[in-house]
């Protein structure tokens, strides 16, 4: 099986690294396209991936083609596409937003999954989740499962809505998580800890509540009341959040991410 990765930014990268250790495939059999100089040089010097700069020269080769290009990208690339395409091939998108029919329209053919991945995926720790459309059959649907965790986890939704929604959460989702880690580093700078004490502080915070909560069957609340003795510290924090609403502005800013993804499927 031989796989083209298209769009060798932040994702697509990151991706044919993880397949590349996957079982399901051999180092050899990744081909990556990407239309920037720079990023044709930069897969040049990996010698186990073989780039192009044209789809005639990769696209007919290509049993599964896994598009990581940006979404206002996906129109013009599906039409030069299209005439090395047939229905024996599969398409995986992680474009935010476009939809299985529309890149069915686009492209004319049938077998197209969308998945949605995150960041941590350059570390092993991602998690994708996707949907394929039903000319996927389910030994098709058991290699790419197989792709996608190659990067973390992946999990199977049973509508688009569920890819769009969880744009929201985990595909943007590592943002708000470095937001919220941005904000607390300024605290510590204001409070006079040096910039690498506030990065030690701050990430070893992170990195420990969220182990703890990994190794416990307790919600974020209950860990939250463990934290917090009554008329201490940790209370003072919590209602100052509360008074300001951010529970809900949190909210309100996945749901923005999941409208968004919703938006660009009506667009592109
Ligand atoms: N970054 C993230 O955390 C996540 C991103 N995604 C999705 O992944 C996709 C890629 O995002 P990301 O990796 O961040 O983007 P990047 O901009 O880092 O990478 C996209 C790459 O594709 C290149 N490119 C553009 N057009 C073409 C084309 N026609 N053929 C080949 N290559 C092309 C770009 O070149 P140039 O720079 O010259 O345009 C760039 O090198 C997006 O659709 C996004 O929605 C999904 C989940 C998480
Ligand atoms: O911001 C974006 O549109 C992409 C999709 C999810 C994360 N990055």
């Amino acid at each position: 099986m031989t796989v083209l990765v298209i769009g060798a930014g932040n994702m697509g990268l990151t991706y044919a690294e993880g397949m590349s250790k996957s079982p399901f495939l051999k180092k050899r059999n990744i081909m990556i396209l990407d239309t920037s100089e720079e990023k044709q040089r930069q897969i040049g010097k990996i010698e186990y991936f073989d780039g192009f700069k044209d789809l005639k020269d990769c696209v007919p080769a290509a049993d599964i083609i896994f598009v990581a290009v940006k979404p206002y990208h996906a129109e013009v690339l599906f039409q030069q596409m299209k005439p090395y395409l047939n229905n024996d091939k599969i398409i995986i998108s992680i474009m935010a937003g476009v939809t299985i029919q529309g890149m069915q329209e686009a492209t004319g053919i049938t077998k197209i999954v969308r998945a949605m991945p995150n960041l941590p995926a350059k570390v092993g720790q991602g998690i994708t989740s996707y949907v394929s459309s039903p000319e996927v059959s389910r030994i098709e649907l058991f290699t790419v499962e197989g792709l996608l965790a190659s990067t973390g986890k992946a999990i199977r939704v049973s509508s688009e809505k569920y890819i769009d929604a969880s744009t929201g959460i985990s595909g943007s989702g590592p943002a708000y998580v470095f937001y919220f880690m941005q904000s607390m580093m300024e605290a510590a700078l204001q409070m006079g800890f040096s910039e690498n004490d506030s990065k030690v502080l701050v990430s070893q915070t992170f990195t420990g509540a969220v182990e703890l909560f990994n190794q416990s069957q307790l919600s974020p609340n209950s860990w939250m009341e463990r934290v917090a003795s009554k008329g201490g510290t940790t209370r003072a924090a919590l209602d100052s959040m509360d008074d300001n609403n951010v529970s809900d502005k949190i909210k309100e800013a996945a749901f923005a991410a999941f409208n968004r993804a919703v938006e660009l499927g009506e667009t592109h």
